[in-house]
């Protein structure tokens, strides 16, 4: 479990964290979004004790930070934003050190080692230095350090970012399937990640909350939710009709897409009566669907009033 209570850090005259309190469970995936330079890192290092807070109190696995770091330290996972340090080091020797360092008793050493590097698929760059790993190499063996311990606590800083879609496949099962007995925090940019791993997700602007929710709930703050999308040639005359029944409040279209987008009128259901239109002017349908809801255009919705503000201060 983390806590966090009136958390706030300031550099200088910037407030980078603003009074941010929550509170994350043992089982749960939370998800930190928020635009560029929002304090997504700044809160994840202060979490991990990299970083001292200007105020506020965290808790992790009920221990203070401020009383005992290295306990804190010990309980923690923590898979920095960039490549790992320790450049010059090959990566076997760097995960061994990395084992010595979390304090694994040395007869388990080597079997952390080669759990992590089988979990990451690292075995044919064993031998290699990190500095010569390619950026999606080192973010794996970032995250092989991060989980070589099996900490109950994870704090990963957009932990997909440069990998390749069948690593970011394989990293997000790992994380879902380490998530049943720990806490994990995860910062990420790539809202399919928020679906694919998150059961919350906390938006973050300007160093404050400014949402927290789980996915699905945020999905229906968009204007998305409950709309119909089909793909279809459709005519200008058929996609009139559609726009003036009473149950429609607005349609898009996207020609390049051929898809067409019905939104409903407040809170009604209109699929059934969409398809039964579609149905009976004989349009050939690609596909149809009614939508969760897109996050993000409820990410836009809310982070982007907040630059505004921001950039007309
Ligand atoms: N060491 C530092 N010294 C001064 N300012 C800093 C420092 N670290 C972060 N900041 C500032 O604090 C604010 C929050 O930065 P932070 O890195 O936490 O944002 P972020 O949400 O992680 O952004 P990104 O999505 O770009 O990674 C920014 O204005 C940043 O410039």
């Amino acid at each position: 479990m983390i806590e966090c209570s009136h958390l706030s850090k300031h550099f200088g005259d910037v407030k980078a964290v603003d009074d941010l309190s929550f509170t994350a469970h043992k089982g749960q995936v939370l998800g930190f979004l928020g635009p560029n330079g929002a304090g997504k890192s700044t809160t994840m290092k202060m979490i991990t004790g990299f970083l001292p807070a200007t105020s506020g109190n965290i808790k992790v696995c009920g221990i203070d930070l401020a009383e005992d770091s290295l306990a804190v330290k010990n309980k923690i996972g923590y898979l920095p934003e960039g490549a790992p340090s320790y450049h010059e080091m090959q990566v076997g020797p760097f995960l061994q050190f990395t084992a010595r360092m979390r304090n694994i008793p040395s007869a388990r050493q080597q079997a952390a080692v080669d759990s992590v590097v089988a979990r990451l698929n690292l075995n044919h760059v064993y031998y290699q230095k990190i500095d010569t790993l390619s950026k999606g190499f080192k973010r794996r063996v970032g995250l092989a350090q991060a989980i070589i311990h099996d900490p109950e606590v994870l704090i990963m800083d957009e932990p997909t970012d440069g990998l390749d879609p069948n690593q970011k496949h394989q990293v997000r099962e790992l994380i879902t399937a380490m998530s049943k007995n720990k806490t994990i925090i995860l910062s990420t940019h790539i809202l399919e990640e928020v679906h694919a791993v998150c059961d919350r997700a906390i938006i973050i602007a300007r160093g404050a909350i400014v949402a927290d929710n789980t996915p699905t709930e945020m999905e229906k703050m968009s204007r998305y939710h409950h709309a119909v999308s089909f793909v279809a040639d459709l005519n200008t005359e058929l996609l009139n009709k559609i726009k003036h029944l009473d149950c429609v409040r607005d349609v898009t279209y996207n020609a390049r897409l051929k898809e067409t987008t019905v939104f409903p009128s407040q809170g009604l259901f209109i699929f059934d009566e969409i398809s039964a239109v579609l149905k009976r002017e004989g349009v050939q349908v690609m596909s149809l669907k009614m939508e969760a809801g897109r996050l993000d255009e409820v990410f836009r919705n809310i982070t982007q009033p907040i630059q505004k503000q921001e950039a007309a201060i």
